[in-house]
């Protein structure tokens, strides 16, 4: 399209003119630097009419690893790997709208879990590589994200994707994130009762799309899945011992291994004499949640979407297909941990922690957030081929506020 001004645009509103078509087609580039990794996702949008929502016209996606918060002490390389993933957007997006862009990067539970200074070293170097762009670049383009936006975000998304934002009759779903460093729940309450009973700071009012949702969040930093391995091993904010070992009746018996954390370097392995299997392990990772998060009784009888490890793990254990995603009950989690914890030599070409995994995850769901067995958790990854992340409501966010929507 040319920039030609036409003599039949006067008679046209300016989104029903015919060379206009196209005219409000616009993108924005957000990054996901979450603890296991980076992800990139160009968004298009199509303003088809004012009074209309953007319309989502398609998302490109892609992610490395490993995360921003392993090059803790390397910076600049770093942000070498954005600049990588930021490559893709200059191919992506037409040339003519690069300065209309913004780009943005948000990153989660692996850099608040870092010193401030390091954080900071790491994002500044991002801030340059954004800066060198041929992109918009807005004020606070590069940031820590508060949890309780993580899971407000999210939220948004999900019931944007699947229609709920618009029109009469919103029946919104709540949404569970397990990511590897932090875990989100979040819901818009229905009863007085649930409004009365939860703490303050669970609840956060959000203007988005012209309403206001008053909706119960939290973010529990330390209950993502693999801080939740190192709690279950007792070597969560440990000062460890040179070759100190951590044992777990969750892990096969004859396992000595070694992982790397948040640059701390940990050796573990099973119970070689003693106990294995899914009773002595549930009650190791009962441990790590019993009493520790707040249970609104509401959630009980309702379902949600749940995404990131509770996907990868009902996927991992055919519990769901890979592609497709699926329903599940909170127990069928139960069933898998047990298959799987109490026949690990059958398992042992898989991760070594998947016994502690769906372990953990079933003690999270039932014993933590206090869901019934029968609760219906709706797996998926993309809703319309659109990942279901907290980016695209980060990406409306930051359209609202540019003023490039309402
Ligand atoms: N856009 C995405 N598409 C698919 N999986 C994702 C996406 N974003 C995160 N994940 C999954 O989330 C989990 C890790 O969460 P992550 O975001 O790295 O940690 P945290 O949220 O604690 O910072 C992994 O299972 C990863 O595969
Ligand atoms: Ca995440």
């Amino acid at each position: 399209h040319s920039n030609r001004v036409m003599w039949f645009q006067d008679f046209f509103p300016p989104n029903m003119c015919p060379i206009n078509a196209k005219a409000n087609t616009f993108y924005g580039i957000m990054f996901d630097a979450g603890s296991t990794g980076t992800r990139i996702h160009i968004y298009t949008f199509v303003q088809k009419s004012p009074e209309n929502l953007p319309e989502l016209e398609g998302e490109i996606f892609e992610s490395v690893k490993p995360g921003l918060s392993a090059y803790a002490d390397q910076p600049e390389k770093g942000a070498e790997t954005v600049k990588k993933l930021l490559d893709m957007a200059i191919d992506a997006v037409p040339p003519h709208l690069w300065k209309k862009t913004p780009v943005v990067l948000k990153a989660t539970a692996g850099l608040r879990l870092l010193s401030e200074e390091k954080a900071q070293a790491l994002l500044l170097e991002v801030k340059e590589v954004f800066e060198e762009s041929p992109f918009l670049v807005p004020e606070d383009s590069v940031g820590i994200m508060d949890g309780s936006h993580e899971g407000i975000l999210a939220w948004i998304t999900v019931n944007f994707l699947t229609g709920q934002l618009s029109g009469q009759n919103q029946q919104t779903v709540g949404t569970l994130d397990l990511g590897g460093a932090s875990t989100q729940i979040t819901f818009l309450p229905r009863f007085e009762e649930t409004l009365k009973e939860t703490p303050g700071d669970f609840l956060t009012s959000f203007e988005m799309f012209n309403s206001t949702y008053k909706l119960y969040t939290h973010s529990y930093l330390g209950f993502g899945l693999k801080a939740a391995r190192l709690a279950t091993l007792g070597a969560l904010n440990m000062e460890v011992v040179d070759g100190q070992m951590f044992r777990s009746s969750c892990l096969p018996k004859q396992l000595e291994a070694e992982w790397h954390f948040g640059g701390v370097k940990y050796r573990y392995g099973g119970n070689k004499e003693g106990e294995t299997g899914f009773k002595p392990c549930y009650l190791e990772v009962l441990k790590v949640v019993k009493g520790k998060l707040h249970q609104p009784d509401e959630i009980r009888g309702s379902s949600f979407y749940a995404f990131s490890y509770y996907y990868d793990r009902a996927a991992d254990t055919n519990l769901i297909d890979y592609e497709q995603g699926g329903v599940l009950e909170v127990r069928d989690f139960e069933r898998k941990a047990k298959e799987v914890c109490d026949n690990m030599e059958r398992y042992n070409s898989a991760s070594p922690f998947l016994c502690m995994d769906l372990a953990y995850i079933t003690a999270l769901l039932k014993e933590g957030f206090g869901f019934r067995d029968h609760t219906l958790l709706q797996l998926t990854k993309k809703v319309n081929n659109i990942e279901t992340s907290w980016t695209l409501g980060a990406t409306f966010h930051l359209l609202q506020s540019l003023g490039l929507t309402y």
